[in-house]
């Protein structure tokens, strides 16, 4: 495919649908749907609360085995260059993303890592080369059909609906699986009423997995940013896809904040799910993921296990001076 017409958006066209304040921490009382569905968690015993916790699994990943092995290629990029202008963003890069690893994509400032998403997700075309999803490739589809096709994704800068609480932000993935039309849900069909009685519970579910249910009924601006990092998560694991697309989600974290959410992205492969993991701190790269994929000028320069590409001279000679905050 050539130049501009494979393109399908303007590169830098993509703006936030409604930017959130970060920061903002709210004095509203939470009366969460649930109930006190938290204080009861709080108060279940071990064993009970293992049980709850496996039916949240089983609700958050109803189709998935819960013991993962990692297994064949889930998405495939095959020789793909993405440019913009006169400029290579990335230069005919190929890797895969196994079933069921959480593969890591690192590089310094500028090497390709969120065009490589965004070739992934639709965002752009490739200009030459294929993203192939379960050996199909996606070609020609558009955002939301990818997404149905099993790609989610969470963005570098957070993109929620703040006027909507987070309960909603979840619905709008659940919506995105519901398979009643406009007709039947302006009928009010019985299908769009299960459906949207199971998006309740689904979502709620996901809250719960996710760690912020105690605030489902907040409106998202007024959550704290750690919060709303995860009902970015919660938003994309709703709409059940085969690859989560996580984009820098430790980003303005404390060291506490990061432990837990690597421990929560390792429940998310353990769930079943398949993760790509953008992160520019290298503990946490290095921690959580099976295999990394290492980018340089929108080349890949090294693929390997962790403790690989730690070893790699090409990385090493990459990152040299390159302070550990601005790594990745
Ligand atoms: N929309 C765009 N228009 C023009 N150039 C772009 C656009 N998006 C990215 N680029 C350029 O493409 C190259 C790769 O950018 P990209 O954002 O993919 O890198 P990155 O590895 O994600 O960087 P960072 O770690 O800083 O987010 C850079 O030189 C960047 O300036």
């Amino acid at each position: 495919m050539s130049g501009q017409s494979g393109r399908e958006a303007t590169p830098g066209s993509e703006q936030p649908a409604e930017p959130t304040s970060p920061t903002t921490e709210t004095t509203e009382t939470t009366e969460v749907v649930e109930g006190g569905l938290v204080a009861e968690v709080a108060q279940m015993t071990e064993e009970e609360r293992a049980e709850h916790e496996a039916e949240v699994a089983e609700v958050v990943a109803p189709d998935r085995e819960i013991a993962v092995e990692v297994g064949d290629t889930l998405l495939e990029l095959r020789d793909v260059t993405v440019r913009f202008g006169g400029l290579t963003a990335l230069n005919s890069v190929s890797f895969g993303i196994r079933r069921g690893e959480i593969l890591g994509l690192i590089g310094p400032n500028g090497a390709g890592k969120t065009t490589c998403f965004n070739a992934m997700t639709g965002v752009y075309r490739p200009n030459e080369g294929q993203v192939l999803l379960e050996g199909k490739p996606l070609g020609k589809l558009k955002r939301f059909e990818i997404t149905r096709r099993g790609i989610a994704r969470t963005f570098q800068n957070i993109r929620l609906f703040s006027e909507m609480t987070a309960l909603e932000n979840v619905m709008v993935g659940t919506d995105a699986r519901h398979r009643t039309g406009v007709v039947g849900a302006l009928l009010r069909l019985r299908r769009h009423r299960r459906e949207e009685w199971e998006g309740v519970e689904r979502a709620m579910a996901l809250l719960e997995f996710v760690g912020i249910a105690d605030r489902a009924a907040d409106k998202a601006r007024n959550l704290p940013y750690g919060y709303q990092r995860r009902l970015e998560i919660a938003r994309a694991l709703a709409t059940e896809p085969k690859l989560l697309c996580l984009d820098e989600p430790a980003a303005g974290f404390n060291p506490a904040e990061k432990e837990e959410l690597m421990e929560l992205i390792r429940r998310i492969r353990d769930d079943g799910y398949t993760v790509l993991l953008i992160e520019h701190d290298m503990k946490l790269v290095m921690g959580v993921t099976d295999r990394i994929v290492v980018l340089e000028f929108g080349g890949k320069i090294a693929e390997g296990t962790p403790a690989q590409v730690r070893e790699d001279p090409a990385v090493v000679a990459a990152y040299l001076g390159v302070p550990d905050d601005d790594v990745a």
